[in-house]
């Protein structure tokens, strides 16, 4: 048997965060702990990231076993090389086991590209899957950022986590304000300060949309801050430059198919601007939900949750998009939905 054929795929959890953020502080922290041993670690410079001191044994010119037990490597050419050499010396026994690999970004990327590079290969995508987007945002900088980069706006609306550093450097109302901002640029995002007790254990990476006990726990989590953004906020405090939230919902169970093709048009037209797409769908002739996600003009493969997560019922799809008229969408989706009953 092919040994690369027999192994399982490995998720990918992007770590992000605009220069200077608290990436490598973050990352250094959460390779300490146990649930991340069997981790590697793809970075761009190890100069940049200072392990010296965490690091124990040179396996080979770019490539070194830390003492907690974790491979790290560099970024050697483009990514998509990087990640098939690492998968090959995974499968020929050359590096330790590792089920999960942690890729930090440089401070101005976008993670967009990285994803459909993950997603959109056809070689990458049986070896490799997405789990968790981990956005850093510094508490004293990151509104100044926001405001400045379009890559930190970027950054902010694809996460699944938002991570809030520096937080000991920023009195209270700037720590609130900036709260308030991110939860308005991605509702979809859980949000926690660096110095949160619950980090350690919180699994910003661990506990992902792939894992079964986890995934109808985050689904709801979602959609009841979606829910509670529009409950208590005005309408524009969802939208920040150009990028806005919003939801398309819907009671009627939809016909799986029509709403493929409507995704398809949606993404074909505007895939550029819908940063991020996360929503779970009732549809016709299936009694439980199914999840769908996406970065730009990507759609991961769709879920079955065995039950729906408390409180929901009906289609909820959350929308994150640059440039993009909600009201287009709510209508293109209703027209669809009429047509389907
Ligand atoms: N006080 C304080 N300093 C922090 C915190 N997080 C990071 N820093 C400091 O901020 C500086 C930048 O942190 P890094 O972890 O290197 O940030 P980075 O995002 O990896 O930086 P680049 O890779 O250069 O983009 C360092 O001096 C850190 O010690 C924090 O929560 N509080």
């Amino acid at each position: 048997m092919n040994p690369e054929t027999s192994l399982p795929p490995v998720t990918v959890n992007i770590l992000t965060g605009f220069l200077g953020s608290g990436k490598t502080s973050l990352l250094k922290r959460l390779l300490a702990l146990p649930a991340l041993k069997d981790a590697a670690v793809l970075i761009n410079e190890f100069g940049e990231v200072g392990i010296d001191h965490f690091l124990v044994e040179e396996v080979d010119d770019d490539v070194v076993l830390l003492k907690s037990g974790c491979i790290c490597c560099t970024i050697r050419g483009d990514l998509k090389g990087s990640l098939l050499d690492l998968h090959e010396r995974r499968a020929a026994g050359r590096v330790p086991p590792f089920s999960r690999l942690i890729l930090e970004t440089t401070g101005l990327a976008d993670p967009g590209p990285i994803v459909a590079t993950l997603v959109a290969d056809p070689v990458l995508r049986h070896q490799f899957r997405m789990g968790n987007i981990v956005t850093v945002v510094d508490a004293v900088n990151g509104a100044e950022n926001l405001d400045r980069f379009p890559e930190s706006s970027r950054q902010a609306a694809v996460a699944d986590r938002l991570v809030m550093s520096k937080t000991d450097l920023a009195d209270e109302e700037t720590i609130n304000a900036l709260r308030h901002r991110l939860a308005g640029l991605n509702p979809a995002a859980d949000i926690l300060p660096l110095d949160d007790v619950r980090i350690p254990d919180a699994a910003l990476f661990v506990s992902d949309i792939h894992d079964p006990t986890a995934r109808a726990r985050e689904v709801a989590r979602w959609l009841a801050a979606e829910a509670h953004h529009h409950d208590h906020h005005s309408h524009d405090l969802n939208r920040h430059g150009d990028i806005r939230a919003f939801v398309l919902t819907s009671d009627a169970p939809l016909d799986w198919a029509r709403f493929g093709l409507w995704l398809s048009m949606l993404l074909n037209r505007h895939g550029t601007e819908v940063l991020r797409l996360k929503g779970l769908l009732s549809i016709q002739g299936v009694d439980t939900p199914v999840v769908i996600q996406g970065v730009q003009h990507l759609i991961h493969k769709p879920v079955h949750l065995d039950d729906w997560p408390d409180g929901i019922v009906g289609t909820r799809i959350v929308v994150i998009a640059k440039g993009l008229d909600p009201e287009i969408v709510r209508r293109s989706f209703a027209a669809f939905v009429d047509q389907t009953n």
